[in-house]
Order: C-alpha cells, then sequence, then structure tokens
C-alpha cells in the first residue's frame, strides 16, 4: 500500500462561516490541519479588530479537545478601513491579513471596496506594519464576462497595486487561470497565490456538460481545461509562490440547488486527500509537501508546523452530504470514491 508523510498542512484559505454551523466546520478543519486562514465575509463581515477577535474566540471555543489547530484572522476591507485600525489589528497579533473583496464580486461581498483608491491609505499601512494583502481577484463589471473577470483584474488592477506598493506582501486567492499563473510567476517574491482542490481536479466541462452541477459553482468559476492544466503545472512546479488554500465554502444543500444558487464548494471534510489525488495525477506526489506545509508559513513569516500526518493511498465513499449546524452540505465527490485517507 501507498503511503506518504509530510509535515503538518495548513490551509490559507477557508470560510468557516459562524453561528450554529461553526461547530461542523471547526470539526473538520480541525482534524490534521495546523492553522487556517479565516475569511472573513461574515454577516455582517469582520471589519474590525474587536468583531475579528471575538470571531476568534468563537472558533477557539470549537475546537475539539486534542487538536492544536490555530485559527489566522482576517480583517474584511472596506471604503473606510482606516490605518489605525489596520495598526490595531496588527497589534492583537490574532490578525495576520486583511482581504479586498471588490464589491458584488461574491458571497458576502455587499460592504466590500467600490474604488480601490479608497483602501490606498490602508495599503500604505499594511505594507508599513507588514500585514498580508489578500485578494480576491476578479472585476465586477456585469459587461464582462464571468469566464474573463480574474483576467482583466489582473490587467488593470493588481498589476496597478502590485507597482504602487512594491513591498506589500500580497496573495492572489484561489487562481483559476494562466492568466493568474503567469502573473503570479513573473512577480516579485512579495506576490504569491492559493489553489483551491477543486480547480486543480476539475474544469468547466465537470460543471457544465452533461447536465448543469451547482455543487462545482464557484468564484472564480472553474474555468476550461488548459486553465486547469497550468494550475496543476504551477502547483507541481515546486515554486515557494504558490501554496494550499481550500477556499472551502459550505452553503446549505437547499442554497445551491436552487433556481439561484449560491457560490461556494466544500472540500473541507476532504482536503488533503483531494490535493494528493490532484498531485498524483500529474506524477508530481514529491511536490505536495512544500505546497501544502512550507510554502505558506514561509511567505506569511510563521514557523513552519513540526509534527507529521501519513496519508494512505486507500479509497473511501464520500457520504452524500454532512451535517452544518441546522442543515446539510453537499460536499465535493459526495457518493463517490476518495482515492486517499489520512491515517
Ligand atoms: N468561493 C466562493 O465561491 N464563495 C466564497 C467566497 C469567496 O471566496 O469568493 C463563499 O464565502 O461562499
Ligand atoms: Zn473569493
Ligand atoms: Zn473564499
Amino acid at each position: 500500500m501507498t503511503t506518504i508523510t509530510i509535515t503538518r498542512p495548513d490551509d490559507w484559505h477557508i470560510h468557516l462561516r459562524d453561528g450554529a454551523q461553526l461547530k461542523d466546520t471547526v470539526r473538520d478543519i480541525s482534524r490534521y490541519m495546523g492553522r487556517a486562514i479565516v475569511m472573513p465575509n461574515l454577516v455582517p463581515p469582520a471589519i474590525d479588530t474587536q468583531t475579528a477577535l471575538s470571531y476568534y474566540d468563537r472558533i477557539k471555543a470549537k475546537v475539539p479537545t486534542g487538536s492544536q489547530f490555530e485559527p489566522l484572522m482576517v480583517l474584511y476591507l472596506t471604503d473606510k478601513t482606516s490605518p489605525d485600525e489596520i495598526r490595531k489589528a496588527k497589534a492583537s497579533g490574532k490578525i495576520v491579513a486583511a482581504k479586498l473583496y471588490p464589491a458584488g464580486a461574491t458571497t458576502n461581498s455587499d460592504s466590500g471596496v467600490t474604488t480601490l483608491e479608497n483602501i490606498y491609505p490602508a495599503l500604505k499601512a499594511m505594507q508599513e506594519v507588514g500585514m498580508l494583502f489578500l485578494v480576491h481577484g476578479e472585476v465586477t463589471d456585469s459587461s464582462i464576462d464571468i469566464f474573463d473577470r480574474e483576467r482583466i483584474f489582473i490587467e488593470n488592477i493588481l498589476s496597478k497595486i502590485v507597482a504602487d506598493f512594491p513591498n506589500l506582501k500580497i496573495v492572489l486567492e484561489h487562481i483559476t487561470t494562466k492568466d493568474a499563473v503567469d502573473f503570479v510567476t513573473q512577480a516579485s517574491d512579495n506576490v504569491a497565490a492559493t489553489i483551491t482542490a477543486h480547480h486543480l481536479l476539475y474544469n468547466r466541462n465537470h460543471m457544465l456538460a452533461g447536465g448543469i452541477r451547482p455543487h462545482f459553482y464557484c468564484l472564480p468559476i472553474l474555468k476550461r481545461n488548459t486553465h486547469q492544466q497550468a494550475l496543476l503545472a504551477a502547483a507541481a512546479s515546486g515554486s515557494k509562490k504558490f501554496f494550499l488554500g481550500t477556499d472551502s465554502a459550505p452553503h446549505a444543500k437547499d442554497k445551491k440547488e436552487a433556481a439561484c444558487g449560491c457560490a461556494g464548494s466544500y472540500t473541507a471534510h476532504a482536503a488533503i486527500e483531494l490535493y494528493a489525488e490532484a498531485f498524483e495525477s500529474v506524477n508530481a506526489l514529491d511536490k505536495l509537501e512544500a505546497f501544502a506545509s512550507f510554502n505558506g508559513p514561509d511567505f506569511y513569516n510563521l514557523p513552519r508546523n513540526i509534527d507529521t500526518i501519513t496519508l494512505v493511498k486507500k479509497s473511501w465513499d464520500v457520504p452524500a452530504s454532512y451535517p452544518l449546524g441546522d442543515t446539510n452540505v453537499v460536499p465535493i465527490r459526495a457518493g463517490e470514491a476518495i482515492d486517499w485517507q489520512v491515517k
């Protein structure tokens, strides 16, 4: 039987939600992830230090005994985020980044940023204090095709931010295109990207050919297979600029299987297992550890985890759904097999 042992991984982009759902999402992330960057797009969003810190306490209260899981918190940037708020967040020691959601770009982004210039004072403060800038990289202009929104964001917006703030550490989250791979690759060492398991394993045919599959609907939307191949090549390249961020984003089953379904796919039930499949598909299992366990902490200037987990190549069947608070979530691979499991 094939087994691989890797340093304990972290998840550099996840949605844990809140309220009744928190015990379920925290249980899943706590199984083997050491840390996670917890996204702040709650309702209402975590726009200030105090809100982010009380969210931290609610998460910690749900971590099962025996788990060492540690949440890393993120501030949600708005048009009004002040430099003082950035300094306060940084001083808390628990908030390591601030996130740009272009207003209207994705789930719970209504309070997001309307014009880039509005966050320049905050970005300047972040650059000064060494707080990371995380980006949902899609334009929101309704005249721009949904499959082009990441590329145009990079061309029109991200390239300007990178030029204006050369010392700001930037993570382009959940990249989905060859354009993003190329941009991040040629940019300075201060620019990196997370890649999800579902964008490595799937392309838009999986979502749209032979019937519409709403559980594959996430943002940025799955692209054509040439982009999927570029993402796989980037993840398997060994470049330290690319690292694990699941973007596991649960929505209740009835909110996904609907006439107007929510964006977000759930992968936290089997995150490293799905990444192992993706890396194995390109004969790059030897590159999984750096992607999952080294590149993220190195970019964030945090220590790598010191203990390990072991993956066994042994197929198991994913349940049709998992409990999510008082409702259910249909995970990626529901009712089908996954090749790997964590021992
Ligand atoms: N990725 C998604 O499709 N959805 C995320 C938001 C996000 O990360 O853009 C969510 O919060 O549901
Ligand atoms: Zn996003
Ligand atoms: Zn996300």
